[in-house]
């Protein structure tokens, strides 16, 4: 059996349970029944993945940033030259980019994972080699992988989940570097939503009307030619190195029991690819944020999810997941500390 199906099998669903038991627990903690709005749900959430209520406060937060290049860059469909995705991986691995500073604050390590960048990246500590090829081809023009190349990229992104939480980590956290990347997300979210391209392009890193009219023109040709019988065909047609990677990740990270904070618009356009290839691991999942890229909501709105923060951001690396990780270690907290009305002596209404 191959790695991805031995990942989609592994996946339970979260544990009933526990999430009841939290449930009930949170009306006996000493605050006004629901007051503590999502925060409550999610506490739920981790206690069903912890199988276990209170569930234990997440401590050793890890980001993987998956960086690859896109083929689609060539239709013009963002102002950035393609030698940005290296150089920002440098960046990444130097510790000098956003995400490197947002994951110090909340103490979480930074993992660089090249699964598709074109230029050679040099050695780095924190910079894992998993290239499987030097960008996908041009998603406007034909498949951009194959789907070969989508299984690796996929395996690829189960494997890093599987040595991360080997290594200590027990919440991860999504990233994404790869220039032209929204193009790839606004395909892969108008044909797993079934949403029209035009409400699911945007502006990406910020471009002018000519060229967001162009984009969408690009997702739209995608889409016309475009079977979505198979979930792994859509991925490979029209998705991206990092997408394939980050949906692995997913699954790689629900597989081995582990909370994952999704980022913006990247990381939700792979995670309809991971819950249309095994709807249980969504259960695993975290929205940290929602970006201002329309696709994102529609993505998130597709999976039933409610975004965590809505800062207005369109980074991507991580950066809004990583706001979120105090949160959910804050929703784990409360369910141990705080006191009950019996405990503390407080009555009830
Ligand atoms: O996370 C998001 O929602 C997000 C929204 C817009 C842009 N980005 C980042 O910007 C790059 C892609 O933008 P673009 O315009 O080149 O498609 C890529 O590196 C993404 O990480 C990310
Ligand atoms: C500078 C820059 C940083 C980024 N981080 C994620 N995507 C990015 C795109 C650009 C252009």
């Amino acid at each position: 059996m191959s790695l991805l199906s031995e990942t989609v099998v592994a996946v339970r669903p979260a544990c009933q349970r526990a999430v009841e038991e939290a449930d009930a627990r949170q009306a006996r903690l000493t605050k006004p029944p629901g007051a503590m709005g999502q925060l409550e749900d999610l506490g739920a959430q981790l206690a069903g993945i912890a199988r276990t209520c209170p569930p234990p406060v997440p401590s050793r937060p890890a980001v993987a940033v998956f960086a690859g290049d896109h083929g689609v860059h060539a239709q013009g469909v963002t102002p950035w030259p393609q030698e940005v995705t290296a150089q920002m991986v440098a960046n990444f691995a130097a510790g000098g980019a956003v995400v490197n500073a947002l994951a110090r604050q909340v103490g979480a390590s930074v993992t660089v994972v090249d699964v598709g960048v074109a230029a050679d990246l040099p050695d780095a500590p924190n910079l894992w080699h998993r290239k499987v090829a030097r960008g996908t081809r041009d998603l406007a023009e034909g498949p951009a992988m194959t789907r070969e190349q989508a299984q690796q990229a996929l395996e690829t992104g189960i494997a890093v989940a599987g040595e991360l939480v080997d290594g200590g980590a027990d919440l991860l956290v999504t990233g994404d570097m790869g220039i032209a990347n929204t193009t790839a997300s606004a395909a892969l979210i108008a044909a797993l939503t079934r949403s029209e391209p035009a409400e699911v392009t945007g502006r990406g890193t910020g471009i002018d009307d000519a060229t967001l009219q162009r984009k969408t023109a690009v997702v739209e040709r995608a889409l016309n030619r475009l079977d979505r019988s198979e979930p792994l065909t859509v991925l490979a047609e029209v998705g991206g190195f990092e997408h394939a990677a980050l949906a692995g990740f997913l699954l790689g990270s629900a597989a081995r029991r582990v909370p994952v904070v999704l980022d913006g618009v990247i990381a939700v356009s792979a995670a309809l690819v991971a819950s249309a290839l095994c709807p249980d691991a969504a259960d695993y999942w975290v929205a940290g944020h929602v970006s201002v890229e329309p696709g994102a909501r529609a993505a998130l709105d597709h999976l039933g999810m409610e975004p965590l923060l809505d800062l207005h951001l369109r980074l991507g690396e991580g950066s809004g997941a990583v706001l979120a990780v105090p949160l959910v270690q804050s929703a784990a907290r409360l369910l141990s500390e705080v006191a009950t009305f019996d405990s503390a002596g407080v009555s009830g209404a």
